[in-house]
């Protein structure tokens, strides 16, 4: 799927819906969330997310950014619980980052952008594959961890130290034994809204789950992330940076939170 989509003034979110009209939906994201204004929602269980490091297979430089693929074959690495009914599979993890710590999330909370944000995608298996579940309202659910500007972060150190190998569009590597739980706060405390992805085709059959406490990252470790390439092996270099969708009209949507 290469429509030429990016993050530039040419390319960039404001062009996305030349391409793909459904970036004027009903339910885009990402959305700016006013915690005071998400509802306390009682009957909101609590995430299960049950990660096997060994399904951990690849990390890839995909032009956009880059992601931590999954053994998705069978039910061993899961999210159940949360806003959602059924099991739904770990597919990939990836980030959006900013040129500087004063911005790089997808989702802001009360205006407040972030220097970066994890996503972790999952698909539900009542459907026969990821893209099967990519086209359907309840197809996807994907865990959002904010991260902000603090003491190093051990748990990131190891993607971090595989960025390397993989620094240019379509370069990938292996990447075994990975427990993406270790990514995750203490706290899965969350807000949840249906939306979309972020990135064109920006299908909207996503259930977002952002969890409210954020994870650290040190500056040097946020410089690893800008140390990436968009461009291709021989192509005129372009920094990684900044390949964040900026926050969609709710348009009547509502925000539950599962804490009060
Ligand atoms: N940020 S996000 O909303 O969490 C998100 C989730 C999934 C995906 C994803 O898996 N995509 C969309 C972008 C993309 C680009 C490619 O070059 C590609 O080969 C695959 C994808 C997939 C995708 C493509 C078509 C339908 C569904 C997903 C992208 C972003
Ligand atoms: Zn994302």
């Amino acid at each position: 799927m290469s429509h030429g989509w990016g993050y530039g003034p040419t390319n960039g979110p404001d062009k996305w819906g030349d391409d793909f009209p459904v970036a004027n939906g009903p339910r885009q994201s990402p959305i700016n969330i006013v915690p005071k204004e998400a509802q306390y929602d009682s009957s909101l269980k609590a995430l299960k997310l049950r990660y096997d490091p060994s399904n951990a297979k690849g990390i890839l430089n995909n032009g956009h950014s880059f992601q931590v693929d999954f053994d998705d074959d069978t039910d061993s690495s899961t999210l159940t619980g949360g806003p959602i009914s059924g099991t739904y599979r770990l597919r990939q993890f990836h980030f959006h980052w900013g040129a500087s710590d004063d911005r790089g999330s997808e989702h802001t909370v009360n205006g407040i952008k972030f220097p970066c944000e994890l996503h972790l995608v999952h698909w539900n298996t009542k459907y026969p594959s990821f893209g099967e579940a990519a086209s359907q309202p309840d197809g996807l659910a994907v865990v959002g961890v904010f991260l902000k500007i603090g003491a190093a972060n051990p748990r990131i150190q190891k993607v971090l130290d595989a960025l390397d190998a993989i620094k240019t569009k379509g370069k990938q590597t292996t990447f075994a034994n990975f427990d993406a739980k270790t990514l995750l706060p203490p706290s899965l405390d969350y807000w949840t809204y249906d939306g979309s992805l972020t990135t064109p085709p920006l299908l909207e059959s996503v259930t977002w789950i952002l969890l409210k406490e954020p994870i650290s990252v040190s500056p040097a470790q946020m410089a690893m992330f800008r140390s990436l390439l968009f461009t291709g092996e021989g192509e005129a270099p372009c920094c990684m940076v900044d390949n964040y969708r900026p926050p969609q009209p709710l348009k009547g949507r509502q925000v539950r939170a599962s804490f009060k």
